[in-house]
């Protein structure tokens, strides 16, 4: 087990310039997961920690130890990919114990360390399949076993689920997630998947154009995120936003095509709101007059357990509204109003960050019209 620790790392590949002077610490045993859209830098900041591409600068400590410019074998850590990368003219069991062999340990004792993971990670009666005898799944246990095998004291996980169905993927996350209970292994993961994140993670890393965001619990990144961007990102269906268009004084501000809507009074901290953004499940529709946002409802998706509702505001913005029950069939395509707590409303500010957090509760008192 080790800590990881990064100092001002960057990286360049040729003129282009994808990771920014990062900063940031992960404790001996945490479970980490990089987040953050596609072409961001996650994949590169694991690598860097791997020791398989080199930073352009800044330092990268494992276990307090500056590894910067030490060698990927050498760094005590295991790389599970996404392309599984096993060699495809050896059983299993070679796959499995193949890093062993190359350390010169006895082959009674590697294959009984074999038969351990094996066992762990059931697949211990497929070890004298060659791996194109896999289920996808199957092959992705094994990857995970070559890992495990070398006891790293860091894993790294590159989005190490995504070629598997749904099912599948839920399974492997519950092992990967008893796993990390099992060993307390420091564990950074790349994921595209907010489940996978938001469950296996400790602290979450969002990263945006080769930035950290924020760095926080799943909890924190949902309910204060710190920014619009993170607000965005965490939370599936995303958090619905809506323009200001224009803020007289301090309590009172309109959005597009609405009336005057009242502010409390701390709201946004007395700086002016760009912006304001509501959960999908935080808001409800109610009959015209009733509610905070007139809109048009219009489409619902059944998705058996819960349902999308589609509202357009003023011909413009589309909030996605979850709800338990289905709106009447006769309101679809019809006006209705959508109705919301203050707590549930975030405010941004015009450079993304969010507004209001000293404020309890920030958000909007009520509606005018
Ligand atoms: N070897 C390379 N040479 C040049 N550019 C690279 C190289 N590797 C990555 N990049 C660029 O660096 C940026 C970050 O890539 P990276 O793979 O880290 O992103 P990512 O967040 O993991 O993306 P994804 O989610 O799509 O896998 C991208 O713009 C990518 O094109």
């Amino acid at each position: 087990m080790a800590s990881v620790s990064m100092e001002s790392v960057s990286k360049s590949f040729g003129t282009q310039s994808v990771i920014h002077n990062v900063d940031l610490k992960i404790d001996d045993g945490e479970f980490i997961v990089f987040v953050g859209p596609s072409g961001c830098g996650k994949s590169t900041l694991l690598r860097i920690v791997a020791g398989l591409i080199s930073a352009s600068s800044g330092t990268v400590r494992i276990g307090g130890d500056d590894v910067t410019d030490v060698p990927a074998s050498k760094r005590g850590v295991a790389f599970v990919f996404q392309s599984y990368a096993l060699y495809p003219h050896m059983s299993v069991a070679r796959n499995i114990g193949f890093a062993l062999e190359t350390m010169g340990i006895r082959r009674d004792a590697i294959a009984q360390k074999v038969q351990s993971v094996a066992r762990m990670l059931k697949v211990d009666h497929l070890l004298d399949r060659r791996p194109r005898e896999l289920s996808g799944g199957q092959r992705q246990r094994v990857a995970i076993g070559r890992a495990l095998v070398r006891q790293p004291d860091i894993f790294l996980f590159d989005e190490p689920l995504s070629n598997l169905d749904a099912d599948l993927r839920m399974e492997m996350r519950m092992e990967i997630a008893k796993l990390h209970g099992d060993l307390q292994t420091t564990m950074i993961y790349v994921t595209h998947d907010q489940a996978e994140a938001m469950t296996l993670a400790d602290r979450i890393v969002v990263l945006n154009h080769g930035r950290i965001e924020q760095i926080g619990t799943p909890s924190e990144l949902y309910h204060r995120p710190d920014n619009r961007f993170v607000a965005g990102f965490i939370g599936s269906p995303r958090m619905n936003f809506l323009p200001i268009a224009t803020q007289t004084g301090d309590n009172s501000a309109s959005v597009i095509g609405q009336g005057g809507l009242s502010l409390s009074p701390k709201a946004g901290d007395g700086e002016p709101i760009a912006e304001i953004g509501v959960r999908p499940e935080a808001v409800r529709i109610v009959p015209t007059g009733k509610g905070r946002l007139d809109c048009v409802l219009e489409r619902v998706e059944d998705l058996g357990h819960e349902h999308f509702a589609y509202c357009r505001i003023a011909g413009e913005a589309l909030w996605v509204i979850r709800l338990a029950a289905a709106p009447a069939a006769e309101t679809i395509g019809q006006p209705v109003a959508l109705s919301f707590d203050d707590q549930a409303v975030f405010l941004f500010a015009a450079d993304g960050r969010r507004l209001g957090q000293t404020a309890e509760p920030p958000g909007f008192r009520r509606a005018i019209r």
